[in-house]
Protein backbone atom coordinates (compact mmCIF):
# COMPACT_ATOMS: atom_id res chain seq x y z
CA UNK A 1 0.00 0.00 0.00
CA UNK A 2 1.37 3.65 -0.56
CA UNK A 3 1.73 5.57 2.10
CA UNK A 4 1.35 9.76 1.79
CA UNK A 5 4.57 11.83 2.71
CA UNK A 6 4.05 13.73 5.41
CA UNK A 7 6.75 15.91 6.82
CA UNK A 8 7.76 15.81 10.33
CA UNK A 9 10.06 17.18 12.70
CA UNK A 10 11.35 15.70 16.53
CA UNK A 11 11.60 18.80 18.77
CA UNK A 12 12.81 16.62 21.74
CA UNK A 13 16.28 14.99 21.40
CA UNK A 14 14.47 11.41 23.32
CA UNK A 15 12.13 10.78 20.90
CA UNK A 16 14.62 8.49 18.79
CA UNK A 17 16.69 8.12 21.87
CA UNK A 18 15.14 6.71 24.98
CA UNK A 19 11.42 7.63 23.31
CA UNK A 20 10.28 5.69 20.76
CA UNK A 21 9.33 7.56 17.46
CA UNK A 22 5.93 7.34 16.37
CA UNK A 23 5.17 3.97 13.93
CA UNK A 24 2.47 1.80 12.98
CA UNK A 25 2.43 -1.04 15.37
CA UNK A 26 1.24 -3.52 12.69
CA UNK A 27 0.92 -3.12 8.97
CA UNK A 28 -3.15 -2.87 9.69
CA UNK A 29 -2.73 -0.39 11.95
CA UNK A 30 -4.88 3.14 11.19
CA UNK A 31 -3.30 5.06 13.94
CA UNK A 32 -0.08 5.93 15.24
CA UNK A 33 0.90 6.28 19.21
CA UNK A 34 1.69 9.27 20.60
CA UNK A 35 3.88 9.36 23.24
CA UNK A 36 3.73 11.84 26.41
CA UNK A 37 7.12 13.93 26.17
CA UNK A 38 7.12 15.09 30.10
CA UNK A 39 10.14 15.68 32.41
CA UNK A 40 8.59 13.85 34.56
CA UNK A 41 5.64 11.53 35.77
CA UNK A 42 2.20 13.48 35.57
CA UNK A 43 -0.89 12.74 37.89
CA UNK A 44 -3.98 13.21 36.99
CA UNK A 45 -7.01 13.34 39.86
CA UNK A 46 -9.97 12.23 38.81
CA UNK A 47 -11.75 15.23 36.83
CA UNK A 48 -7.76 16.57 36.28
CA UNK A 49 -7.04 17.31 32.55
CA UNK A 50 -2.94 18.52 31.45
CA UNK A 51 -2.26 19.28 27.52
CA UNK A 52 1.03 17.43 26.82
CA UNK A 53 3.13 17.66 24.62
CA UNK A 54 4.24 14.83 22.36
CA UNK A 55 8.15 16.31 20.87
CA UNK A 56 6.93 16.06 17.19
CA UNK A 57 5.37 18.43 14.69
CA UNK A 58 4.05 17.38 11.96
CA UNK A 59 2.77 19.50 8.22
CA UNK A 60 0.27 17.80 6.47
CA UNK A 61 0.16 20.45 4.03
CA UNK A 62 -2.52 19.12 1.56
CA UNK A 63 -6.03 20.63 1.90
CA UNK A 64 -7.45 17.41 1.78
CA UNK A 65 -5.76 16.12 4.41
CA UNK A 66 -6.29 16.43 7.86
CA UNK A 67 -5.11 14.78 10.99
CA UNK A 68 -7.28 13.62 13.96
CA UNK A 69 -5.76 12.91 17.32
CA UNK A 70 -8.12 9.61 19.16
CA UNK A 71 -8.00 7.93 22.55
CA UNK A 72 -6.59 4.99 23.06
CA UNK A 73 -9.33 2.38 23.46
CA UNK A 74 -7.46 0.74 26.92
CA UNK A 75 -6.55 3.50 28.61
CA UNK A 76 -10.09 5.45 27.76
CA UNK A 77 -11.86 2.25 28.54
CA UNK A 78 -9.58 0.63 31.58
CA UNK A 79 -8.64 3.83 33.20
CA UNK A 80 -10.67 6.68 31.81
CA UNK A 81 -8.04 8.32 30.16
CA UNK A 82 -9.35 10.43 26.87
CA UNK A 83 -9.21 13.58 25.43
CA UNK A 84 -9.86 16.93 27.04
CA UNK A 85 -11.22 18.22 24.28
CA UNK A 86 -12.94 14.30 23.00
CA UNK A 87 -11.09 14.69 19.72
CA UNK A 88 -8.04 16.93 18.42
CA UNK A 89 -8.37 18.13 14.94
CA UNK A 90 -5.04 19.12 13.14
CA UNK A 91 -5.08 21.14 10.07
CA UNK A 92 -3.63 20.96 7.28
CA UNK A 93 -1.58 24.24 7.51
CA UNK A 94 -0.37 23.73 11.43
CA UNK A 95 3.16 23.46 12.54
CA UNK A 96 3.23 23.65 16.02
CA UNK A 97 3.89 21.13 18.09
CA UNK A 98 1.01 18.41 18.87
CA UNK A 99 -0.38 18.40 21.83
CA UNK A 100 -2.43 16.04 23.67
CA UNK A 101 -5.24 17.21 25.97
CA UNK A 102 -5.49 14.23 28.90
CA UNK A 103 -8.16 13.97 30.69
CA UNK A 104 -8.94 11.65 33.82
CA UNK A 105 -12.37 10.68 33.30
CA UNK A 106 -12.33 7.77 35.67
CA UNK A 107 -12.46 7.85 39.48
CA UNK A 108 -8.88 6.96 40.18
CA UNK A 109 -5.82 8.93 40.12
CA UNK A 110 -3.83 8.30 37.14
CA UNK A 111 -0.41 8.23 36.81
CA UNK A 112 0.90 9.07 33.08
CA UNK A 113 4.67 7.91 32.74
CA UNK A 114 7.51 9.51 30.23
CA UNK A 115 6.79 7.48 26.90
CA UNK A 116 3.74 6.41 27.63
CA UNK A 117 1.47 5.98 24.79
CA UNK A 118 -1.11 8.83 25.61
CA UNK A 119 -3.16 8.87 21.76
CA UNK A 120 -2.91 7.93 18.38
CA UNK A 121 -2.83 10.20 15.44
CA UNK A 122 -5.10 9.35 12.36
CA UNK A 123 -4.51 10.76 9.13
CA UNK A 124 -7.95 11.16 7.27
CA UNK A 125 -9.20 12.62 4.06
CA UNK A 126 -11.21 15.91 4.18
CA UNK A 127 -13.48 17.97 1.58
CA UNK A 128 -13.40 21.23 1.98
CA UNK A 129 -17.42 22.57 1.43
CA UNK A 130 -17.46 25.60 -0.45
CA UNK A 131 -20.87 26.88 0.55
CA UNK A 132 -23.81 27.65 -2.49
CA UNK A 133 -26.54 29.70 -0.45
CA UNK A 134 -30.01 28.72 -1.62
CA UNK A 135 -34.08 29.83 -0.61
CA UNK A 136 -35.65 26.05 -0.25
CA UNK A 137 -34.12 22.59 -1.10
CA UNK A 138 -35.04 20.67 -2.94
CA UNK A 139 -37.50 17.78 -1.14
CA UNK A 140 -36.14 14.71 0.14
CA UNK A 141 -37.13 11.56 2.00
CA UNK A 142 -36.35 12.69 5.42
CA UNK A 143 -37.13 16.50 5.03
CA UNK A 144 -36.04 17.96 8.51
CA UNK A 145 -36.81 14.85 10.52
CA UNK A 146 -34.13 14.03 13.24
CA UNK A 147 -33.37 13.00 16.41
CA UNK A 148 -35.28 9.65 16.63
CA UNK A 149 -37.28 10.69 14.11
CA UNK A 150 -37.61 7.27 12.10
CA UNK A 151 -38.25 5.61 15.08
CA UNK A 152 -35.93 3.64 17.92
CA UNK A 153 -35.70 0.06 16.87
O1 LIG B 1 -5.73 17.91 20.28
C1 LIG B 1 -5.26 18.85 19.60
C2 LIG B 1 -6.07 19.73 18.89
C3 LIG B 1 -5.47 20.75 18.17
N1 LIG B 1 -4.11 20.87 18.13
C4 LIG B 1 -3.48 21.91 17.31
C5 LIG B 1 -3.53 21.55 15.83
C6 LIG B 1 -4.67 22.35 15.29
O2 LIG B 1 -4.49 22.64 13.91
C7 LIG B 1 -4.63 23.57 16.17
C8 LIG B 1 -5.92 24.28 16.27
O3 LIG B 1 -6.89 23.37 16.71
P1 LIG B 1 -8.45 23.77 16.71
O4 LIG B 1 -8.79 24.51 15.47
O5 LIG B 1 -9.22 22.55 17.03
O6 LIG B 1 -8.50 24.71 17.99
P2 LIG B 1 -9.06 26.20 18.16
O7 LIG B 1 -9.41 26.31 19.58
O8 LIG B 1 -10.11 26.51 17.13
O9 LIG B 1 -7.73 27.05 17.91
P3 LIG B 1 -7.34 28.01 16.67
O10 LIG B 1 -8.04 29.29 16.95
O11 LIG B 1 -5.84 28.09 16.74
O12 LIG B 1 -7.82 27.35 15.41
O13 LIG B 1 -4.22 23.11 17.46
C9 LIG B 1 -3.32 19.97 18.82
O14 LIG B 1 -2.09 20.04 18.80
N2 LIG B 1 -3.91 18.98 19.54
MG1 LIG C 1 -9.68 26.41 14.99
Amino acid sequence: MSKQPVQLRILDARIGDGIPMPGYATEGSAGLDLRACLEKPLTLAPGESALIPTGLSVYIEDPSLAGMILPRSGLGHKHGIVLGNLVGLIDSDYQGELMVSCWNRGRSVFTVNVGERIAQFVLVPVVQARFEVVEEFQASDRGEGGFGSTGRH
